[in-house]
């Protein structure tokens, strides 16, 4: 069997933010491999750094110890050559503008022209089940559409790593789990490598193939599971014993994590 190539490498991996009441450890020592065609979540408590270590991977935020690669570049690399697209918590379309120029939007900034970006908004609202609401607004649409939409620009790019913060953090229960499927489909579709933050435990353990346990204070790695899991799953698959099995482990991985039980 050949090796999946390695689209993440972090080695050691530190941060920290000085501020007015004196630095902040946002990260320690943080070892991670992330390979091609990987659905890996950072699950943890609120502050444990699942959002500055996705920042780090997208050059948002700067290391101040240790080494990244993204796709064998450095972080500022992967990031001008869109080596990713990265969807935030909140659907953040511009108001004014069309779903289908939203999705546009990346692609007009890229120097794409007419009939090209066309072609590739209207595949990308098939790819997230929009087909057919390009030309409303924003506004139009439900929050779950919204996202999907957003899902869609940060695709219409065609990166192969995705990077998610929280992406349906915001959202109903059962919009939430159809999302899910979506997107657990959408990866089984497109073999993308999908880096993705959660607070949920059934989110993290139903899509990922690798769950990252994170704990705070300084933001550690805990334990990296890997899912026993078959690669296509429905949401039923949340009955089964080694599902039950599987959120035990990643509980009892948050709870050993830190020294008091809170809520994540
Ligand atoms: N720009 C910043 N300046 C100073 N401290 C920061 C900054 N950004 C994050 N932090 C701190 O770094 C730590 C990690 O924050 P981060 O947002 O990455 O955590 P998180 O696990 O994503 O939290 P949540 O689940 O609440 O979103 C926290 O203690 C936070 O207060």
């Amino acid at each position: 069997m050949t090796e999946a190539a390695k689209v993440i490498e972090i080695d050691k991996l530190s941060l920290v933010f000085p501020t007015s009441d004196g630095d902040v450890q946002a990260l320690q020592d943080i070892d991670l491999t992330i390979n091609q065609g990987d659905f890996v979540s950072f699950i943890g408590p609120s502050g444990c750094g699942k959002t500055t270590l996705l920042r780090v991977i997208a050059n948002l935020e700067q290391a101040t110890a240790g080494s990244i690669e993204v796709n064998g570049m450095s972080p500022e690399e992967a990031r001008l050559a869109r080596a990713y697209g990265y969807v935030f918590q909140a659907a953040s379309l511009y108001p004014w503008r069309t779903i289908a120029s939203n999705i546009a939007l990346p692609l007009e900034i890229m120097g794409l022209k007419g009939d090209a970006i066309r072609a590739r908004v209207e595949k990308n609202l098939e790819l997230v089940d929009l087909a057919g609401f390009g030309k409303k607004y924003p506004w139009q649409l439900s929050g779950g559409m919204q996202q999907r939409a957003s899902i869609a620009r940060a695709l219409a790019v065609e990166p192969d790593l995705l990077l998610m913060d929280e992406p349906f953090g915001a959202l109903d229960e059962i919009v939430r789990d159809h999302l899910n499927e979506q997107l657990l489909k959408l990866w089984a579709k497109t073999n993308k490598t999908v880096v993705f933050v959660t607070h949920s435990i059934p989110e993290a353990v139903f899509l990922s193939s690798h769950i990252v346990v994170m704990s705070p204070r300084p933001g550690r790695i805990h334990e990296i599971i890997e899912s026993n899991l078959p690669a296509e799953r429905d949401l039923s698959i949340r009955e089964t014993p080694e599902f039950l099995q599987l959120a035990h482990r990643v509980r009892d991985g948050l709870r050993a994590g830190h020294s008091y039980d809170e809520v994540v």
